[in-house]
């Protein structure tokens, strides 16, 4: 399984994404943030972008869908070229035909949860994705404060994944930093989304390796 780390590109400059891309080489992934303004009040990118970034850049795509309808669209961005496709069980419909659909497609599927949203409903569900994506701030922005009250759902969801004997990685995502990556490694997740902590820093590839040093020993 082992600690991967994917920098945010919401936090990178949208008309140098290549170039933010390469600042972050030694990255596992490129965290990519989509949003409709529907899901999440906010507006970012979609389908041609991820396309050319897929071409762009050297690391895997993790693509977060923050969209109504992923039932509809996120197939699409298997065929654009991401490598991950998260989407949200809040705005799903079929959750099991649309991760089918992304596997059969070649992709690895996720589900998202909001900080308000518990994983038990879905414990039947699980053995249809590859990974869970627990928010650790209200979906929408960049740079917010990471919400604490989100760790114990990473437990829950680690304890239930070992329960059913799933390979299912955990990812967290919102307000990662040096100070509080530690506490989300301890609670069992394994990739981790930093945006503003990687790409505020003056080294961001130094920032990478900081964040999977300290994610390392802390799961341990
Ligand atoms: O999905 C989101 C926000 O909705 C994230 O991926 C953010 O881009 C993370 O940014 P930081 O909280 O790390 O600055
Ligand atoms: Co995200």
């Amino acid at each position: 399984m082992g600690i991967q780390i994917a920098p945010s590109i919401l936090s990178a400059d949208f008309a140098r994404l290549a170039e933010d891309a390469a600042a972050v080489s030694n990255a596992d992934w490129l965290h990519v943030d989509v949003m409709d303004n529907h899901f999440v009040p906010n507006l970012t990118l979609g389908l041609p972008v991820v396309e050319s970034l897929a071409k762009a850049a050297a690391q895997p795509l993790d693509c977060h869908l923050m969209i109504e309808d992923p039932d509809r669209w996120a197939p699409g961005y298997v065929e654009a070229g991401a490598s991950s496709v998260t989407f949200h069980i809040e705005a799903c419909r079929a959750p099991i035909r649309t991760a089918r659909e992304i596997r059969a497609k070649g992709a690895r599927a996720a589900m998202a949860l909001k900080p308000a949203t518990p994983i038990e409903p879905y414990e039947d569900i699980l053995s249809e994705f590859d990974m869970v994506l627990i928010m650790t701030v209200e979906p929408g922005f960049g740079g917010q404060k990471f919400l604490d009250v989100c760790v114990p759902k990473i437990r829950r969801t680690r304890d239930l994944v070992a329960k059913h004997g799933l390979d299912i990685w955990i990812e967290i995502d919102g307000g990662i930093s040096a100070d509080t990556i530690e506490q989300c490694a301890e609670a069992g997740a394994n990739v981790f989304v930093a945006g503003s902590a990687v790409y505020n820093a003056d080294d961001p590839n130094k920032m990478v390796e900081t964040l999977r040093t300290l994610a390392t020993n802390a799961s341990k």
